[in-house]
């Protein structure tokens, strides 16, 4: 269970993420949505112990991030797909990740094999695709084989087959009894894919609700988050 408990995030005078409250429950897929600035990744790095809080906390399963002395183990994260030393092979990122936390090779091809990238394991990732790259995020947040994984916008740049994929794979995780937290713009896609959904705006809580509640008061879950977030847009061009 992921437990954020009066979270604030404040950079100068901005406040990214203004006392923020909920619980991600095991079990669901939970969808975090939001306009472009409204505090999403700022969260999900406060979890994850690489931003500091202004104030308030995030828990995972009662503790935080950086207090867990092998965290690879209770949560993984796929944040930035870019993020990786393009120089490595897919194998060997996975690999020096992998020892930081004490696993070995075995459940590194074993990851491998789970994202579909075993035929390009020992390629360099300068030359993978933004799809392939997302997919060895999914591979070094599952590497530890936690209890929480946190996705941000993880069908960037993923074929047809590869979103289906992500939804097969993001829904039986959750079925398993894994804490999911998937953050998308994709509203159609994350209607089929999330059963819970947690709507934030300039950094605060907007709205908490199961997709059927939202889909039930609205035609859509594009339209429920459209007339939801209409009061905290950013930034929205002229129409
Ligand atoms: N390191 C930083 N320094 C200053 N401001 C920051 C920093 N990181 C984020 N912000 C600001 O905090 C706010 C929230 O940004 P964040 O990236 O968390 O939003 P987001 O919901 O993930 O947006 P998007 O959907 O566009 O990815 C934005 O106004 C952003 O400019």
């Amino acid at each position: 269970m992921i437990q954020l408990q009066h979270l604030t995030k404040r950079y100068g005078d901005a406040l990214a993420v203004d006392d923020l409250s909920f619980n991600i429950e095991p079990g669901h897929v939970t969808g975090f949505l939001g306009p472009n600035g409204s505090g999403k990744s700022t969260t999900m790095r406060m979890i994850l112990g690489l931003d500091a809080p202004t104030s308030g906390q995030a828990l995972i399963n009662g503790r935080r991030y950086t207090s867990i002395s092998k965290p690879m183990h209770e949560v993984g994260a796929l944040l930035d797909a870019n993020a990786v030393h393009g120089g490595r092979s897919a194998y060997n990122h996975l690999l020096c990740l992998a020892r930081t936390n004490g696993i070995g090779p075995a459940r590194v091809a074993e990851v491998l094999e789970q994202v579909g990238l075993a035929g390009v394991a020992r390629r360099r990732v300068r030359g993978f695709s933004l799809g392939m790259k997302q997919r060895l995020g999914i591979a070094s947040a599952l590497l530890g084989d936690p209890d929480v994984l946190m996705f941000d916008e993880p069908v960037n740049g993923l074929d047809p087959d590869g979103v289906r994929w992500i939804r097969d794979l993001m829904r039986s995780l959750a079925a398993q009894g894994r804490t999911i937290l998937l953050s998308s713009h994709l509203m159609s896609e994350m209607a089929l894919t999330a059963e819970r959904i947690v709507i934030i705006g300039r950094g605060r809580l907007i709205a908490e609700a199961t997709v059927t509640e939202l889909t039930a008061r609205y035609p859509s879950l594009e339209d429920a988050y459209l007339a939801l977030t209409a009061g905290s847009l950013e930034y929205g061009a002229a129409r």
